[in-house]
């Protein structure tokens, strides 16, 4: 059964197992044709990525600002919308709404908004999609160059790019100079994006050999009209030339160039013109606050340090004219301890220091940043207060770049303008006609009731300075400095209705310093001597009258008002205001000792009370105030000032009255500071030197008989007086030299015998003068021995004086005989008056009789003995010792 079930079924039935075999290796083939396919359908990711960057530009076109709101709403890259998020960018500001969709199209733009109103982000996320479009990868080289005019700035915008940028592949690098080049130089290949400043990317562009920019995609300049100002118009077309024709420019600032021919050097391809604020009604941000007073330049410092130590929980700028300015002021307000950290940032600072203040400030709650205009564009400190203005800005631009470092995006913030009364009308003319609101506060109102609300609040710092200066010589060489720097900036600025050096009380400014006299100002007494100043010479140092307070009733209401609720907001919080002071002045000795140390050092000052003191200094001790010369003034205080100087300088070629062309031609001539810095070379040094006649010290001595000898440098002798002849036809007439070096010879080598005759003489009569002193020494013992001889033959018979010469006759002939040959008496008439005298004495010696001693004497006739006069002298003593 078994067997026919077997065999039904291998006819009937077919076997499973084979069936299922065979079933399996079917299915297992088509599983794998249907992997291969879907295999051969999936795209590469390259591929992906690009037919999506393919679809995001098709949206380009798509674009509508009407419609956007969000950075999500642009067609943007994904990488790029998370990099924002990440960083708390979700809504868009007006300037990025109006330029980003342009960008993205590529078209050059030209964007304008306020200060603080997110340019950066409006050039930053268009920069990330140029290169993502691209694909762009490290061996591509420099797709994008972001250019700043500082430091800072530059520095500033790179944190933002590596903040919004961390998703991307790209590398970017910052080239901003104060480290070194050749650590540069090895990274600067593999960079995609560089942020740099003007300078620095020229000089790479010099002198880094493999350093290129041919695939150059796009080109930003950040605060535009700054870069394509005259300062920096040679490096930036020495950039331009290097960069090729064919790419997109981006140019932002919140105060656009207009010039057509600083924006055709750029190449510029039909650009769009963005001014988002063009047509509003002010041209700085609704939220700031802007104020101005007028003020004597010699009260400037003490109004300042009384608003500091009534703002002591803000966090403040204030900006000066010059490095030197805010290197002298940091150290005295330091010293005079407001109760808030100062810190101070300018062009002078080391690279390292620079970073520090900044950061610094950056994290700081309540603390005051003395700067010059390093800091005033584009740098984003936040929540600042207080922008106070301390000198006033070159123009209305600068004025805005300053006044907007608060009142950023969408925050609050306070400026205040100090004008000297002779800038009043110009400066607040410009600032009108810009759109600026500024609202003048009366300093009289202000001093009147700070005054009266505390007296305290407004402090005359000036008799401090004073004794500052006194204990602390380098303290007063940096004022003095100040003093100087302060009055030229004021002489180079170009706008000569706002800025007259004339107009300033020097005097009194000098003072106010806590200098006992004013520096004397080498430019200012060449400008005195040129006849062609509309400014007569009594006009330099003539002080202008204090401006008299003229106030309708609403003003002064209205300043009441003003002040009333700053007080009010002040009295609340001052209780809290003293807690802060103590305890900062319990840090106070620690960083007094690091102050001296380290002049950038900050300082958490302490409190200190003043006693309220006169806040105008008497103008009859100005007026007493003699002008001295200060030696340092030699030096050329531009110099000084750095690289970052040409903020102020480069504005203001003309001046001395050169119009723009000459400028131009000007400036095409001479290579621009930052480009090339001559070394001086020795060789020069020494030219200078020479120019300057300068001749070395010279030692001249008197003789006894008042004849002048000069000692240094000597004055050789020579044998041929006359200085020889110019020889037209040049090189050196062999024959004549040597003729006239053998007469040298023959001159020097007798004035060497005679010199050698001269010193043997002097020794020969050295030594007759010794023989004579030891002779007479020897005679006046011999006297002595004899005497106490005859004493002691005193036993025998006693002492006859007689014996002993008539004294009368012998001093009344040696008189005589001395007045006749005082000065006449010869050498050998002395020997021969000695011999006199010791043949005498040796006769005096003789073996004798006491009775006949006196006769002996006077008949006794002088022995010639035929020796010298030692020898003689060795005669007696031998005859005396034989004697004994
Ligand atoms: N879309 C945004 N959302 C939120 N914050 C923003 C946005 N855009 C910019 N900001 C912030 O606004 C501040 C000012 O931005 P930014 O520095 O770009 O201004 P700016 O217009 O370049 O100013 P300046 O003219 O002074 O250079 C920054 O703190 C920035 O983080």
């Amino acid at each position: 059964m078994g067997k026919t079930v077997g065999s039904l079924g291998q006819g009937t039935r077919p076997d499973p197992v084979r069936s299922f075999n065979r079933w399996k290796k079917k299915h297992s083939h088509r599983q794998h044709q249907k992997k291969e396919r879907r295999k051969q359908l999936k795209k590469p990711e390259w591929q992906v990525e690009r037919e999506g960057i393919s679809r995001l530009m098709q949206n380009y076109e798509k674009i509508n600002v009407n419609e956007i709101t969000r950075f999500s709403d642009f067609p943007l890259s994904k990488k790029t919308l998370k990099g924002l998020q990440e960083a708390q960018y979700r809504l868009v500001t007006e300037i990025q709404k109006q330029t980003i969709g342009l960008a993205l199209q590529g078209k050059d733009v030209l964007g304008a908004a306020k200060t603080g109103s997110g340019k950066t982000l409006a050039f930053l996320v268009p920069v990330l999609e140029a290169l993502y479009r691209l694909q762009w990868t490290s061996t591509d080289g420099l797709g994008v160059l972001i250019i700043s005019p500082t430091r800072e700035l530059a520095y500033q915008t790179f944190e933002v790019l590596r903040k919004v940028g961390k998703n991307h592949d790209f590398s970017a690098g910052l080239i901003i100079g104060g480290k070194d080049l050749k650590h540069e130089a090895e990274r600067i290949n593999n960079i995609n994006i560089l942020v740099c400043t003007p300078g620095r990317l020229l000089q790479h562009m010099d002198e880094t050999i493999c350093f290129h920019a041919t695939n150059l995609q796009m080109l930003v300049l950040d605060e535009a009209d700054r870069i394509l100002d005259m300062g920096f118009a040679d490096t930036m077309n020495a950039i331009i030339e290097n960069l090729p024709k064919k790419r997109q420019t981006l140019l932002f600032s919140a105060t656009q160039t207009k010039s057509v021919k600083d924006l055709a050097r750029l190449s510029l391809k039909d650009p769009e013109y963005v001014w988002v604020h063009e047509k509003a009604k002010y041209s700085t941000p609704a939220t700031l606050e802007q104020n101005y007073i007028i003020c004597e330049l010699h009260q400037k410092i003490s109004v300042l340090f009384s608003f500091l130590r009534s703002h002591l929980t803000k966090k403040s700028i204030v900006f000066f004219s010059s490095c030197k300015e805010v290197q002298y002021l940091y150290r005295v307000f330091c010293r005079l301890r407001p109760g808030i950290s100062i810190l101070a940032l300018h062009g002078r600072q080391q690279q390292m220091r620079r970073m520090e203040v900044y950061n610094e400030f950056v994290r700081k709650r309540a603390a005051v940043l003395f700067a010059t205009d390093i800091a005033a564009r584009g740098l984003d400190f936040p929540a600042v207060n207080w922008v106070l203005q301390f000198d006033c800005p070159e123009d209305a631009n600068t004025y805005i770049h300053r006044a907007g470092r608060t009142a950023r995006y969408k925050e609050d913030g306070e400026a205040l303008l100090i004008l000297l009364p002779s800038e009043e009308q110009g400066m607040v003319q410009q600032l009108l006609q810009k759109k600026v609101p500024v609202k003048e506060i009366n300093l009289t109102i202000i001093f009147f009731l700070l005054k009266r609300i505390n007296p305290e609040k407004l402090i005359d710092v000036q008799k401090r300075l004073e004794s500052f200066l006194a204990q602390d010589q380098d303290l007063k060489e940096r004022a003095q400095r100040c003093f100087v720097s302060y009055i030229r900036s004021v002489y180079l600025m170009k706008d000569k209705e706002v800025f007259d050096v004339n107009k300033l009380p020097i005097t009194e400014y000098a003072l106010s310093l806590g200098l006992a006299v004013a520096p004397r100002i080498r430019f200012l007494q060449k400008m005195e001597k040129q006849p062609n100043k509309e400014l007569g010479k009594n006009q330099v140092t003539e002080a202008i009258q204090p401006r008299a307070p003229s106030l309708t009733s609403d003003e002064v209401e209205e300043f009441r008002a003003y002040f009333s609720e700053k007080m009010s907001i002040l009295h609340k919080s001052g209780k809290r205001l003293e807690e802060t002071e103590h305890s900062l002045a319990s840090g106070e000795s620690e960083e007094q000792d690091e102050e001296t140390e380290d002049e950038e050092m900050e300082d958490h000052v302490g409190q200190t009370r003043e006693p309220p003191t006169d806040s105008v200094p008497r103008s009859e001790e100005a007026q007493k105030v003699k002008e001295v010369p200060v030696q340092f003034l030699d030096r050329d205080d531009d110099e000084e000032d750095g690289p970052d100087a040409d903020f102020l300088t480069v504005k203001r070629r003309d001046v001395f009255g050169l119009d723009l062309k000459e400028n131009e031609a000007l400036s095409k001539k001479e290579p621009s500071k930052s480009s090339v810095k001559k070394k001086l070379t020795k060789v020069a040094e020494a030219k200078k030197v020479m120019k300057r006649n300068f001749k070395v010290n010279k030692k001249i001595t008197f003789t006894d008989e008042g004849e002048l000898v000069q000692q240094w440098p000597q004055i050789q002798k020579c044998a041929t007086n006359d200085v020889e002849e110019e020889d037209d036809t040049g090189g050196i007439n062999l024959d004549k030299a040597k003729e006239r070096l053998q007469e040298e010879d023959k001159f020097d080598k007798e004035e060497y015998r005679k010199k050698i005759k001269a010193k043997h003489r002097e020794r020969r009569l050295k030594e007759r003068e010794a023989r004579r002193e030891a002779n007479k020494r020897q005679a006046k013992a011999r006297d002595e021995e004899e005497a106490f001889l005859d004493w002691s033959d005193e036993d025998d018979g006693g002492f006859d004086p007689s014996t002993l010469p008539d004294p009368d006759k012998h001093r009344s002939s040696e008189e005589s005989e001395s007045e006749d040959t005082k000065h006449k008496m010869s050498d050998t008439k002395k020997k021969q008056e000695m011999r006199k005298r010791n043949n005498t004495e040796v006769d005096d010696v003789r073996p004798r009789s006491r009775h006949g001693k006196k006769a002996k004497w006077e008949t006794l006739e002088p022995l010639d003995t035929g020796l010298s006069l030692a020898e003689d002298e060795e005669l007696v003593l031998h005859l005396l010792k034989s004697q004994n």
